[in-house]
């Protein structure tokens, strides 16, 4: 379980006098054994909020409950001791050049100080865990970045974690690599029970593995839940960022926004315009998805002949549970501009590496 209460964070500004307000007020509840994604614009907090969750920042005030301890109350001791219970995984992976995968592995097992018979048992059965047990003596640089990453992740495991933050942990991955580590991380879940708390700019790499999302801008969340509350919210900003409703432009007529979920088929909606009201119904953009296991879609109806009948027809509709509304013509909602966007390459977490945390015997 992870728990943010009204979390602030402020940073001197780097290059000019002030400060800069990195989060501003986040509260946050994350439950055992969720999967959950932190999205947001580049520069909006995610990766402070990560950093505080394992204490590698201090917040400025609010407090940080990992597993039912406040870590905000733990002197460096105590926080060194918590944070064996929180794995770590980065966008550049940071492993060691000089070691093999074995070695990586076995690394922070070394640090505790845990017997070389037990680290090699542990190391075996972590390489197998994700899938790499072939590759043992390989280097980095002889591995693709998706079995870097695997061992990152193999890593970050032996210290038996309860908790695992993965901060862009896909994001230089391609496609195929990324859909391989994220079915891993999945189960790596279901098998041993964690919690996950996933930093990413990708909406496709929510729709495919999270429980529940929060949609961060300029250090606040301003957006959140699980997603299936979220998508069933037509004015939600996360829910118009994880499945965007086709653009408007260019389209006349009345238009009616339809969003389409498991427990609101499409079918009542078109039948009524169509067949009771016999308005003529084209179907001009819309796609459904796939999110956290349920159907979810929108359709962007352009309907003619109305005389007076939509507006109350539309009313019934939603009354009865449908989520229906009429779109202006022109974009009715703000795109995503999350999955195409290219993000800025980061500075490898060098600083992160060498304060990652150590892991029981
Ligand atoms: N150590 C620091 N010193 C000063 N400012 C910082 C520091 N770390 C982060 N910031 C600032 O805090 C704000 C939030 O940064 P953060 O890295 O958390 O955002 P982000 O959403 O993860 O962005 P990105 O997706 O680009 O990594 C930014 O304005 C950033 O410049």
């Amino acid at each position: 379980m992870i728990e943010l209460s009204d979390v602030r964070k402020v940073f001197p500004a780097r290059r000019t006098a002030g400060e800069v307000v990195a989060l501003d007020g986040v509260s946050l509840s994350v439950a055992r054994g969720e999967f959950a994604g932190v999205v947001g614009p580049s520069g909006s907090g995610k990766s402070t909020l990560a950093r505080l969750v394992n204490l590698l920042e201090r917040p400025t005030s609010g407090t940080v409950t990992v597993d039912g301890r406040v870590l905000t109350d733990l002197d460096a001791a105590g926080v060194r001791e918590a944070r064996r219970s929180i794995g770590m995984i980065f966008q550049h992976f940071n492993l060691l050049d000089s070691r093999t995968a074995a070695g990586n592995v076995e690394h922070p097992l070394e640090l505790a100080g845990v017997g070389r018979t037990e680290r090699r048992r542990r190391v075996a059965d972590l390489l197998d865990l994700v899938g790499l047990a072939d590759r043992h003596a390989s280097r980095p640089a002889q591995l693709s970045g998706g079995q870097k990453q695997r061992v990152a992740i193999a890593r970050a495991l032996a210290a038996r974690p309860s908790v695992l933050l993965c901060d862009e942990a896909t994001s230089a991955l391609d496609p195929a690599s990324t859909t391989g580590v994220l079915e891993l991380l999945r189960q790596v879940r279901a098998e041993l029970g964690l919690t996950v708390l996933l930093i990413t700019h990708e909406m496709s790499v929510v729709r495919a593995v999270c429980d529940s999302a929060v949609l961060m801008s300029e250090g606040r969340v301003v957006d959140g839940g699980p997603l299936a509350e979220v998508l069933a919210r037509p004015d939600s900003a996360l829910a118009a960022q994880l499945v965007p409703a086709p653009a408007g432009s260019g389209v006349g007529g009345d238009l009616v926004l339809v969003t389409v979920t498991d427990a609101t088929p499409h079918g009542a909606v078109l039948q009524t315009l169509t067949a009771e009201l016999g308005l003529s119904v084209e179907v001009v953009g819309g796609s459904v998805e796939t999110v956290a296991g349920r159907r979810f879609g929108r359709l962007l109806l352009r309907v003619e002949g109305d005389d007076g009948r939509l507006d109350p027809a539309l009313a019934r509709l939603r009354a009865g549970g449908a989520l229906v509304e009429r779109a202006a013509a022109g974009d009715p909602r703000p795109q995503s501009d999350a999955d195409d966007t290219p993000r800025p390459d980061r500075e490898p977490d060098v600083q992160r590496l060498a304060d990652a945390p150590d892991v029981q015997r």
